[in-house]
């Protein structure tokens, strides 16, 4: 479950089994994907933070204002040099090659379409700065275009596509240059809070469909739950933490990540108000119950105060109620953060007068409830 350390010099980052390598150009053992370490000295501010993806992974590098997600991006785009550090795309060395010959494609934040363009046309530039023939370029967007849906936007201008549609025409012409490498900046911040949910959903499913590796940078740790394999916290230019969503969420190694992802995130199979909980590890799946009713593939999500503790059943019972083990308590603010274990992992946040009516022993067993109206859901 917990995100590893590579050992030894040179390794850092996330490893697993299959994929262990040192990034180094060697044929069959090479890491595939991205493996970059970027330094970027800016003065007071350094960057330096290890950065992998496997080809078709999502990662999310997530952090605060200033913490160099930018730089980041930019460093990997080729718009920013490296003071040290490297970086491998599908074991190529493309640490000093020209942003235009890199594998890269990017989707900006505000997506900086060209106004004047029709959508196909903007799709097609890219493909025609590589060289293409104008009827192959145009060819490629058009198919490009039907992929994400908009074959009868071909002809329109940016102006005359909405928000979401926009984000489509950048994410076909960054598609377009066929990348080995796909990034996103802040994907969603140029939309107004109604459209994000759904676009959110769409761009998840439309990046678990590609085979290139995608780092997308945000601050919203909801977009980087729900869009991303894997998460990489920056702050002050460091990783602080690595892993998947629910990893990082469950387990948070610094108070600006318990903050930001103060959330009990759970995928799973909605039917109705119930949704049952996928990945349950050793135990039997658990359910959540919602107040609204929902179908299919959903997040469920709700923060650790809404959680309450019990020693005894409680009478009236709430529709989410779990025997859970206490597995680990600490202060958080000035509320006690109790970790459960269980039909679920849990976090709870009670005051330390809750904690002191519980009188938990080691590995108690005590009820956890939490009321549906709490419970978010949406769609995966
Ligand atoms: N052109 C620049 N020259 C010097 N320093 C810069 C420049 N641009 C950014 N910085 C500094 O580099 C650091 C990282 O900035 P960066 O924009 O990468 O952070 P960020 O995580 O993307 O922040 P935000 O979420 O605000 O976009 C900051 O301390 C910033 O002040």
């Amino acid at each position: 479950m917990t995100a590893e350390r590579a050992p030894g010099a040179g390794g850092g980052g996330v490893v697993d089994g299959a994929d262990r390598g040192d990034g180094a150009d060697r044929g069959d053992g090479a890491r595939r994907g991205l493996d970059a370490r970027l330094v970027v000295d800016r003065g007071a501010f350094r960057l330096d933070a290890e950065l992998r993806a496997r080809p078709g992974e999502v990662v999310a590098v997530l952090g605060p204002n200033g913490s160099g997600k930018s730089t980041a991006l930019r460093a990997l785009a080729g718009l920013e040099s490296l003071a040290d550090g490297r970086i491998g795309l599908d074991a190529q060395d493309v640490t000093t090659m020209p942003t235009e010959r890199r594998p890269v494609g990017m989707v900006f934040q505000d997506y900086l379409l060209f106004g004047h363009l029709s959508a196909l046309d903007n799709v097609a530039f890219g493909p025609r700065c590589q060289g293409a023939g104008r009827a192959e370029a145009r060819e490629r967007a058009a198919e490009l275009l039907e992929r994400v849906g908009l074959a009868e936007y071909a002809a329109a201008r940016p102006r005359a596509l909405s928000g979401g549609q926009a984000q489509r025409v950048a994410l076909a012409r960054a598609l377009a240059v066929r990348p080995r490498l796909l990034l996103l900046d802040e994907p969603l911040a140029a939309l107004d809070v109604h459209t994000r949910a759904s676009v959110r959903s769409e761009l998840r499913r439309r990046l678990a469909d590609l085979d290139c590796a995608t780092v997308l940078v945000t601050h919203d740790p909801l977009d980087a739950m729900v869009l991303a394999d894997r998460i990489t916290v920056l702050e002050a230019g460091r990783v602080v933490q690595e892993g998947t969503p629910g990893e990082v969420a469950q387990h948070p190694r610094t108070g600006y990540v318990a903050r930001l992802v103060g959330l009990n995130l759970y995928r799973g199979s909605a039917r109705g108000t119930r949704v049952a909980l996928a990945g349950g590890a050793e135990s039997a799946p658990a359910e959540v119950s919602l107040s609204e009713r929902w179908d299919g593939e959903v997040f469920v999500a709700f923060p650790p105060r809404a959680v309450a503790l019990y020693r005894q059943r409680p009478d009236g019972t709430p529709r989410n109620l779990w025997r859970l083990r206490i597995e680990g308590v600490e202060r958080f603010g000035d509320q006690v953060r109790v970790h459960l274990e269980g039909a679920l992992p849990l976090l709870a946040d009670i005051t330390p007068e809750a904690l002191a009516e519980l009188r938990p022993v080691g590995g108690a067993e005590v009820w956890a409830a939490v009321k549906a109206t709490e419970v978010r859901c949406y769609p995966a």
